[in-house]
């Protein structure tokens, strides 16, 4: 029996490069944010394996009898290199209560909590009777990667819960992280999840969740990057809700349709990502302006090839043009299609001038802050630790 109580969190991502581009192979430059996902595990008595996900209003329990019949009862075996196959989701969404063709985020979070629950208890024993609360600072559907903190927090509890990993937080600590290995481990598992809300995710939203910081990630290769200055971002939520499976989906129709013309936008916005890696890499910490144009330059060329790969949005449109009024340079960040983009802020970019921007920005019905970046990737806390936002959130749920 499971006895402990765990407070474990994950933060969200902004993609700098490379989005959807590093679906098909290509580098993209990613950096964990200073917003997080939290997941609070506790254990409950009653046989059941309990979950809330007020974010998306999902508020649901099984017997845990009856979960280990259902992973018995699969024919295929559940490996974390395995994608989820159609019929295991299949089988999930029946015994869920799911419809076939339901993509709403309620759907598709009880369908990755189910999946990463069985699969996970197959290969290192049941997970025992507990009540699983998840809430969080990020929005839903805006390009945060709200659903890879989701899922790299699953993996995390999930995990620990069934005795796959340690439980490291020492008496008298308020914050502790696993080792390299095990975190390798919750990468792949979180990889899981995001394969069930994504269809065929690219893998950075999770190793930024896991690793935090910034880093270059191609096809499954994670870099932390050697050095990263002090970059003051200004991200702005459009609010215009759009998913993620849809518009990766999407960039590959395009591709399919015309290989020749999408490829090699595909390997502009690689050698992007590249250049952007070497300017920042030769950096200071505190970097003067002079650095500022070519970052500029690279932002608004993404910006153009993501219109061409067919995600853009009227309204992230809007935000460029809106930014530009006041010489700064955005793009989308994320899946886009709607959601968040973000602007660079240079380093002698006045606070009257950002003051105005965000100023247009809100009367266009969009929401904008300011962000810190290079948080730390998967965390446990004590509660002592946690903020009191964070604490009456999770006791009020
Ligand atoms: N806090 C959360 N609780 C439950 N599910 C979540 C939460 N955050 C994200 N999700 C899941 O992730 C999905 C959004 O993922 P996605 O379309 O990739 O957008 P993004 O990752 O940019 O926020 C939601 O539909 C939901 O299924
Ligand atoms: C579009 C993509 O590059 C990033 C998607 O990020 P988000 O789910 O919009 O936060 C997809 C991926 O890398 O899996
Ligand atoms: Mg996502």
């Amino acid at each position: 029996m499971w006895e402990r109580s765990l407070v474990l969190s994950a933060p969200g991502k902004v993609i700098l490069h490379g989005e959807h581009a590093v679906v098909h192979g290509k580098v993209a430059l990613a950096v964990a944010l200073d917003l997080r996902t939290f997941l609070r595990l506790r254990p409950s008595g009653e046989g059941r394996v309990c979950v809330r996900l007020p974010g998306v209003g999902v508020v649901r329990s099984w017997d845990t009898p009856r979960l280990q019949a259902l992973r018995r009862g699969f024919a295929a075996d559940f490996d974390e290199s395995k994608s989820p196959s159609v019929e295991q989701l299949d089988t999930l969404k029946e015994f869920a209560g799911i419809a076939a063709g339901a993509s709403a985020p309620e759907s598709l979070a009880t369908l990755a909590f189910l999946y990463m629950c069985l699969a996970i208890s197959a290969k290192y024993g049941d997970v025992p009777s507990v009540d699983i609360l998840v809430w969080s600072e990020l929005p839903t559907g805006a390009g945060l990667g709200s659903s890879a903190a989701f899922a790299v927090c699953l993996a995390a509890a999930l995990l620990t819960a069934c005795g796959a990993i340690s439980c490291p937080l020492k008496e008298g600590e308020s914050t502790a992280r696993w080792t390299e290995e095990e975190l390798t481990l919750i990468n792949s598992w979180a990889f899981q999840g995001e394969r069930v809300i994504h269809g065929n995710p690219s893998g950075v939203d999770n190793a930024v969740g896991t690793w935090g910081g910034a880093l270059r990630y191609q096809s499954g290769k994670i870099t932390p990057l050697k050095r990263v200055p002090t970059l003051r971002i200004l991200l702005t939520n459009t609010k215009v809700p759009r998913s993620t499976k849809v518009l990766v989906a999407g960039v590959k129709e395009k591709i399919l349709k015309f290989p020749a013309i999408m490829n090699p936008v595909l390997d502009s916005i690689d050698a992007i990502s590249q250049e952007c890696q070497s300017v920042l890499e030769a950096m200071p910490a505190n970097p003067s302006p002079e650095y500022y144009p070519v970052l500029e330059e690279l932002f608004d060329i993404n910006q153009h090839h993501l219109n061409v790969i067919g995600v853009g949005h009227p309204s992230l449109d809007r935000l460029c043009r809106v930014t530009a009024s006041h010489g700064l340079h955005s793009k989308l960040t994320g899946a886009g299609g709607g959601g968040c983009g973000i602007t660079l802020l240079r380093p002698d970019t006045s606070p009257l001038a950002v003051e105005a921007a965000k100023r247009d920005l809100c009367a266009c019905g969009f929401e904008c802050w300011e962000t810190n970046i290079g948080a730390p990737g998967v965390t446990l806390h004590s509660s002592s630790s946690l903020n009191a936002e964070v604490l009456h959130a999770l006791s009020k749920s």
